[in-house]
């Protein structure tokens, strides 16, 4: 398009086993009306879906804990707490995030409603991820969980009170960042400001 501030010149594929990553050339206009060239590499994984489950009698939260291979190499020990996820390999969001849920913690959720959307890393990922909000209680677990072991997933499913999730994003121990936005999400709901409860 003759407006269009960006033009993709040149794609090429450095790697393309589990999802491509390419190598993107483009021209940019720039807000002065000059021309600029860049080059950027991008993993064009797949879209993502995340759900959080609250139990509003009990004030739990379902979260997960499984071991991340990127946040090992970047000095933490891999051991991540998150809420239940999963890539959305083209299909609806909102089924994707209740079959996840079910593989990764053997729960179905009541009331999913969808919160947001973002884009974990703009630059590097092609990735969006939705973000659902639920309830569940004890009578909604179908299973153990757990992930699936074919695929090499062991996932830990945690019931943790709302206010040390909170507590735990606060201090860092929470920090995967769907995790951290649907928790956000979920304060919000619970009429709860950023300085409280402590
Ligand atoms: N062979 C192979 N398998 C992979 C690779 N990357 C992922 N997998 C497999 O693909 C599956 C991904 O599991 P899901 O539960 O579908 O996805 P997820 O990793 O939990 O994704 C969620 O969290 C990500 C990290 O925050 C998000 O990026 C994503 O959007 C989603 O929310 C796992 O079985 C994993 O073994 C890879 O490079 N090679
Ligand atoms: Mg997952």
């Amino acid at each position: 398009m003759q407006d269009d501030p960006i033009r993709i010149v040149k794609e090429q594929t450095l790697s393309d086993d589990y999802a491509p990553l390419k190598k993107i050339t483009f021209d940019q206009r720039r807000r002065d009306g000059n021309w600029q060239q860049e080059t950027r590499e991008v993993y064009n994984n797949a879209g993502g879906t995340a759900v959080l489950l609250y139990n509003s009698s009990r004030r739990t939260v379902l979260l997960t804990r499984q071991f991340r291979i990127g946040a090992h190499l970047a000095g933490h020990d891999g051991f991540t707490i998150e809420v239940p996820a999963g890539m959305l390999d083209d299909a609806d969001p909102d089924r994707r995030a209740r079959a996840e849920l079910c593989e990764e913690t053997g729960f179905r959720a009541r009331g999913l409603r969808k919160v947001i959307e973002f884009f974990p890393n703009p630059s590097s990922l092609t990735e969006t991820v939705h973000c659902f909000l639920g309830e569940y209680e004890e009578r909604d677990r179908k299973d153990e969980g757990g992930g699936k072991q074919e695929e090499g997933e062991d996932i830990e499913v945690l019931e943790m009170d709302v206010d040390e999730a909170f507590r735990q994003v606060k201090e860092g121990s929470i920090r995967d960042a769907k995790t951290v936005i649907l928790l956000q999400f979920l304060r919000e709901e619970l009429g709860q400001s950023n300085g409280s409860p402590s």
